[in-house]
């Protein structure tokens, strides 16, 4: 009862955690800000340094901590950051006053610009992680080449190749040409005000269902496209606004040093980067500021002499033995593991209420053609994997689909899903040819996929797993969490409904993964060996479900069990060899002396 009370909280806020997330942050940084009043002056323009790159580490662990990419080229938006603060700061600063000012537009600006750049390429071109990190380190060196040659001279500005950059203008905050640069405390304190705002801004904007989308993409990409999400217009968003953020700490950095040279763009800065969170604790946040803070205190400290010159020696020992002996960095150590429940829940067949699954669709199947395969082709080098396929599937009733191993049944699902990029013919959904199109398309207009291998987002929670399904489908958080609520009951998963979904059982999780195909509403729906691994009466379970589920939306069911497809009742395609063999009943199959063949083997050609 307690949970399905909660379950029903309109709000996604409420899925991202407490409601006074913002007072913790803005404490800290109001203790902070009196710590400073009474520090020594040179302390607090040392930690001015520490809070630009805080923020440059900010914008690094939300690409790699919160969306799993591992970017090596922050210093270029950084570094990009503090030029381009230089060059409009010493035009526009005596004209304008408030360098402030043009430093935070002027650096958000370049920094989002490139990253954009570099994250349509990366992204759009469908990278992969190993290569992402590599073309941001290969960024690296690009620029540090090009900014040690490029010398010019733009109004005020004058970039003078390996020398640097020396008109960078102080930091002012008042306007106009008479404004008075900013105080050593008044520097450090709009540092602050600024680090404050963007990490304010960084942890509401996770709050929203951003946040949980971007948590699936780094758990799992594949299955957050399959939940109909443009994932690549996700990671460009996410990079291109954190290297806004890393271009305002460069600018930041930039008022604060008066100078920049091209070493901002050096390996050595580059790697201090991820250095800083890996040390604060990879997807915190707050990690960002701890590892910059604490990496910059050492590296002051050790530099003052107390280990006779030896700083770089000392700092990298200590780092390598911090990494080591505390892998989830100085905040991870704090934070309380997410316990794992033990409970080997079974899957919940008494419990699951088929007939909810008539109240998880709003719309009335006609038994129309919903998805069509014209002479579709696949080959893999010199195999065919999908042969000339012709084939049609309606929004209602199963349709089930065997095949030897290595028929083909997976690729033809993977072009039809738009995995895999047929090499001729077509497929058409609902008339409209959508052959080009990309999965998460395939998804939103009406596809269902349900992969072997249960894909769920294991760090979410069962519930937010079926709330970001639903929300793809509908956009309006309390829809999408009365569906939760629904399909939670389908799936018998109610009282698991808080619980991390990598705590769940094989079965639970399977049915967790059905269930947020179900908030799809789809109106075809695909499902790649269903039966795998189940018990009997777990099968049972899932023929009646299907039954249920196939008077509001076609099933196909790709499948190996024959005693499923034979309580399933349903007209059966035999693939072989890539092209479509027979069809019929499964009875009138095992009948046809040909299909027997194909299955024990005794045939090579159809
Ligand atoms: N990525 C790939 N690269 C090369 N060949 C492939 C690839 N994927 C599939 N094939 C080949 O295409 C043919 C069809 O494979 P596919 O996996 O579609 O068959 P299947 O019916 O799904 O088999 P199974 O039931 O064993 O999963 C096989 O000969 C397979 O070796």
């Amino acid at each position: 009862m307690e949970n399905s009370e909660s379950i029903t909280t309109p709000s996604p806020l409420a899925l991202a955690g407490r409601s006074a997330w913002w007072a913790l942050p803005t404490a800290v940084a109001g203790v902070v800000a009196l710590l400073a009043m009474n520090a020594d002056e040179y302390a607090i323009y040392i930690a001015t340094s520490w809070l630009a790159f805080g923020l440059v580490a900010l914008g690094l662990d939300l690409v790699w901590g919160k969306g799993g990419d591992l970017s090596l080229g922050h210093t270029v938006f950084f570094g990009l950051g503090a030029y381009v603060y230089g060059i409009a700061g010493s035009n526009l600063g005596p004209l304008l006053g408030s360098t402030a000012l043009i430093g935070l537009l002027s650096g958000a600006a370049i920094g989002a610009l490139a990253a954009a750049g570099v994250a349509y390429f990366l992204f759009y071109g469908r990278l992969g992680a190993l290569q992402t990190t590599i073309i941001t380190y290969t960024l690296v060196l690009i620029m540090y080449t090009v900014a040690v040659g490029w010398t010019f001279e733009l109004g005020e500005a004058r970039v003078g190749g390996a020398n640097g950059m020396t008109t960078v203008p102080m930091l002012t905050l008042g306007f106009g040409p008479d404004a008075a640069p900013a105080s050593t405390a008044g520097a450090f304190y709009f540092a602050l005000a600024v680090a404050l705002l963007i990490f304010l801004g960084v942890k509401a904007l996770l709050r929203r269902p951003f946040g949980l989308v971007i948590s699936g993409v780094r758990q799992n990409l594949l299955k957050t496209e399959l939940l109909g999400y443009d994932v690549r217009r996700y990671r460009l968003v996410l990079f291109t606004i954190s290297g806004a953020i890393a271009g305002i700490g460069g600018a930041l950095y930039g008022a604060w040093a008066l100078y920049v040279s091209p070493n901002v763009f050096s390996v050595a800065q580059a790697l201090l980067i991820p250095i800083y969170v890996l040390v604060g604790g990879r997807g915190t946040l707050w990690g960002a500021f701890v590892g910059a803070v604490f990496v910059g205190g050492l590296s002051f400290w050790l530099g003052g002499g107390v280990v006779g010159g030896q700083t770089a020696l000392v700092l990298g020992g200590g780092l390598i033995a911090l990494v080591l002996l505390a892998p989830r960095g100085l905040l991870g150590m704090l934070r309380r593991r997410r316990q794992r429940s033990a409970q080997a829940g079974s899957v919940p067949a008494d419990r699951a209420e088929l007939g909810g699954v008539d109240a998880l669709f709003d719309r009335q199947s006609t038994g129309a053609v919903v998805l069509e395969t014209q002479d579709l082709q696949k080959r893999f080098g010199g195999v065919t994997a999908t042969d000339h396929v012709s084939m049609q599937f309606h929004d209602r009733g199963i349709h089930c689909l065997i095949g030897p191993n290595g028929a083909g049944k997976s690729t033809f699902l993977g072009t039809c899903l738009g995995l895999l990029k047929p090499d001729g013919g077509q497929v058409l959904f609902e008339g409209a040819e959508i052959t080009g199109w990309a999965p998460y398309r395939r998804v939103q207009a009406g596809l269902g996929i349900k992969l072997q291998v249960a894909r769920i987002l294991e760090e979410l929670s069962v519930r937010e797993n079926l709330w970001l399904a639903a929300y793809s489908r509908h956009e309006d958080p309390d829809t999408a969490s009365e569906r939760v609520r629904r399909t939670l009951s389908v799936i018998g998963l109610t009282h698991r409904a808080h619980e991390p979904g990598g705590a769940l059982s094989h079965g639970e999780q399977q049915w967790l993964d059905l269930g947020m195909v179900l908030c799809l509403e789809p109106k075809l729906i695909f499902l790649d060996e269903p039966a795998a691994g189940m018990t009997g009466q777990e099968r049972q379970h899932t023929v009646a479900l299907l039954k249920r589920i196939s008077r509001f939306a076609g099933v196909v069911v790709v499948e190996h069990d024959m005693d499923f497809i034979r309580d399933l009742d349903a007209p059966v395609t035999v693939l072989h060899q890539g092209a479509v063999f027979a069809s019929g009943t499964i009875d009138e199959l095992r009948q046809d002396e040909r299909v027997l063949d194909i299955y024990l083997g005794r045939q090579s050609d159809a």
